[in-house]
């Protein structure tokens, strides 16, 4: 990664653009419906006042070619911000797995619309054909409405569940029962008190007294004998069997990892859906059951072997007592990873579940990879229509750990409320980021270095000092001009009080950076000259009400690979003339910092500041 890196401070010019805005088929962008498209063709016309007020990296006026420049936005983003602004938009990213309850084109639209960046498809569950028809549907939402909703394959992965219950939907033990778990394969209807294992060498791995758990404890059961293929297990613990529902069996007191720990982390059956994935460009693939970092390599290099460019990033799901031996190795081969607390509780006592789940956001923000804190999130609104205060404080935590993202499992593939619960996690977030804000809880983690080599350091460098910048000076937005993302996520792990718009030429760039805390992304074709870049954006946002005359913005690029040494990193003040944002500023009554007499430059840095300072009131 280079680090040709450019800073800017500016604020954008109050004049009118002369640049005509239209999405695709408008008359004009603010008559537009709610969820008409929201592909925006900007053209500047060489006269830009804007663009003659900025000169190049040397100094050389600019004009700006003709050319059309869409811009990608979704409505719901761009709505967020004319009516909030940009600091009131919600850092936290939220994941969805996709099923039953909100596969159809409209469950996944409104889903869209309540805040989803990421829908999850978990491939334990349902065929190819059916996951195909929700990329698709996700696909086509994006390309007509402007959505940048990513796609993330969950792999089955090879731990030891129960099979289906012959289409059944759910099944009851009670206490004392005899149950036959078996590996032998049955015809539905299965025999009553019977259910089908799908490790083969279980009835061999089991001994006579260990506690079998079905779901990390739904349903207990002791085994009492075994017959060949079949163990007879009784029901301690009565509960409700899901179908494919997990099993561990444990003894004296710790989970047995026997033979199966030997199982592969993926499996045949995953490599077809791996193929699939690829073939079908999922943005992510999440691996169940990671043991080793070799593990992830592998995929990885399978994945650059047949993506053909179209790269996939790789999340490890840290689930099992073998992935926390390799925890740091893990997450550092990794391209992100996921805290899948409903099988590593099945596999440590759950009291140790909360600590392991803030270092390993700890951890993934040192190594710089996107994290996601996943299950039971909000568990009880599969049922019922708000959640309970200990879920609302479950939930508020994983957002003061500044985790990248929260995913809803069971709430949103098959509860009753998939929305309502989306639109629990999106206004605990925003609540919960507000105060962390407010608090001063953003007192700088001690971010060690990530960067191996010297290009990558100064990347990061500048990053930290943006962030610190864009704090104190108390700026509207960080806008990063991006090709491969890797600066937007420099800046993302800096978790800075203002949102990071992130610009990126390329719409899979753009969907893979969703997933990451604080990012807006964009996607906008742009060029090496950054100056440019500025005025275009400025103009694009602006006439859209998306930012305001007045706004402060730090800019920073890691796109410019010719640049010379000397220009590597340049700061400019611009200044924001415009009665608009002093009379903004005025216009506040509870604004604390006055507007005093002073030159037009600092007046205009002042009225950015007095904006976001008000803001919060
Ligand atoms: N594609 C799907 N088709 C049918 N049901 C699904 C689908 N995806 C999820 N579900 C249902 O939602 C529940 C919760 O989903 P989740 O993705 O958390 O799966 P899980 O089976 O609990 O396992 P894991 O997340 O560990 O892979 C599942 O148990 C299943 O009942
Ligand atoms: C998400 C997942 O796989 C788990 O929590 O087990
Ligand atoms: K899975
Ligand atoms: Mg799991």
């Amino acid at each position: 990664m280079a680090a040709h890196s450019l800073l800017h401070l500016a604020a954008p010019k109050s004049v009118a653009p002369t640049s005509t805005l239209s999405p695709a088929g408008a008359a004009h962008p603010r008559l537009l419906p709610s969820h008409r498209p929201q592909r925006l063709v900007a053209s500047c016309s060489s006269a830009h006042p804007d663009l003659a007020a900025f000169p190049n990296p040397n100094g050389l006026l600019v004009a700006e070619p003709a050319a059309a420049a869409p811009v990608d936005i979704d409505v719901a983003t761009e709505a967020e911000l004319r009516e909030n602004g940009s600091r009131s938009t919600r850092r936290t990213k939220l994941v969805c797995t996709v099923g039953p309850a909100t596969c159809g084109p409209s469950e996944l639209e409104e889903l869209a619309v309540g805040g989803m960046n990421v829908a999850r498809l978990n491939m334990c569950h349902g065929d190819r054909e059916w996951h195909q028809k929700v990329i698709s549907s996700v696909r086509r939402l994006n390309e007509e409405k402007g959505y940048a909703v990513a796609v993330m394959m969950d792999t089955e992965g090879s731990e030891i569940h129960m099979g289906d219950l012959g289409g059944a939907p759910a099944a009851k033990a009670e206490d004392g029962e005899i149950w036959t778990f078996s590996v032998r394969s049955f015809e539905a209807p299965l025999p009553e008190l019977t259910v089908h294992v799908n490790y083969e060498g279980f009835a061999e791995d089991v001994r006579v007294g260990d506690d079998l758990l079905v779901d990390g404890g739904m349903a207990r059961f002791e085994v009492v004998e075994k017959l060949g293929p079949d163990v007879k297990c009784r029901c301690t613990d009565p509960g409700l069997l899901l179908p494919r529902a997990n099993l561990t069996f444990w003894r004296d007191g710790s989970v047995v990892r026997a033979k199966n720990a030997m199982l592969p982390t993926i499996t045949s059956k995953d490599w077809l859906d791996i193929d699939f994935g690829i073939a079908e460009g999922v943005d992510f693939i999440a691996v169940s059951f990671v043991k080793s970092a070799e593990v992830i390599n592998h995929l990885k290099s399978y994945i650059a072997a047949r993506s053909r460019g179209n790269d996939i990033a790789v999340i490890a799901k840290i689930e099992s007592i073998d992935s926390l031996t390799n925890l740091e190795e893990i997450i550092r081969a990794s391209d992100g990873a996921m805290v899948a607390r409903g099988d590593l509780g099945a596999q440590i006592p759950l009291e140790q579940v909360p600590s392991i789940q803030q270092k390993i956001v700890k951890l993934c923000r040192q190594l710089n990879k996107p994290v996601v804190v996943a299950s039971q999130l909000l568990e009880s609104m599969i049922e019922y229509p708000i959640p309970t205060r200990a879920e609302v404080a479950d939930v508020s935590e994983a957002v003061h750990q500044c985790a990248d993202a929260l995913m809803l499992s069971g709430e949103s593939a098959m509860g009753r409320y998939p929305d309502k619960a989306l639109s629990v996690l999106s206004s605990v977030s925003l609540r919960i980021e507000r105060w962390w804000r407010e608090e001063k809880h953003h007192e700088p983690l001690e971010l060690e270095d990530v960067s191996s080599s010297f290009a990558d350091k100064i990347s990061e460098e500048i990053c930290i000092s943006a962030a610190k910048m864009a704090n104190k000076l108390e700026v509207d937005a960080v806008f990063v001009y991006t090709k491969g993302g890797h600066m937007a996520s420099l800046l993302s792990r800096c978790r800075p009080d203002c949102p990071i718009f992130a610009f990126t030429n390329s719409t899979s760039m753009r969907r893979r950076l969703n997933l990451q805390w604080g990012l807006i992304p964009f996607r906008l074709t742009f060029s090496d000259d950054m100056e440019s870049n500025l005025n275009r954006t400025f103009s694009l946002l602006k006439a859209r009400g998306m930012i305001k005359p007045g706004d402060l913005v730090i800019a920073l690029s890691d796109m410019l690979q010719s640049i010379q040494d000397g220009q590597r990193l340049t700061v400019s003040v611009r200044r924001c003339p415009g009665p608009r944002s002093i009379n903004a500023c005025a216009s506040r009554p509870r604004c604390r910092l006055r507007p005093q007499p002073c030159s037009a430059s600092s007046t205009a840095i002042r009225c950015g500041a007095l904006g976001s300072a008000t803001r919060w009131w």
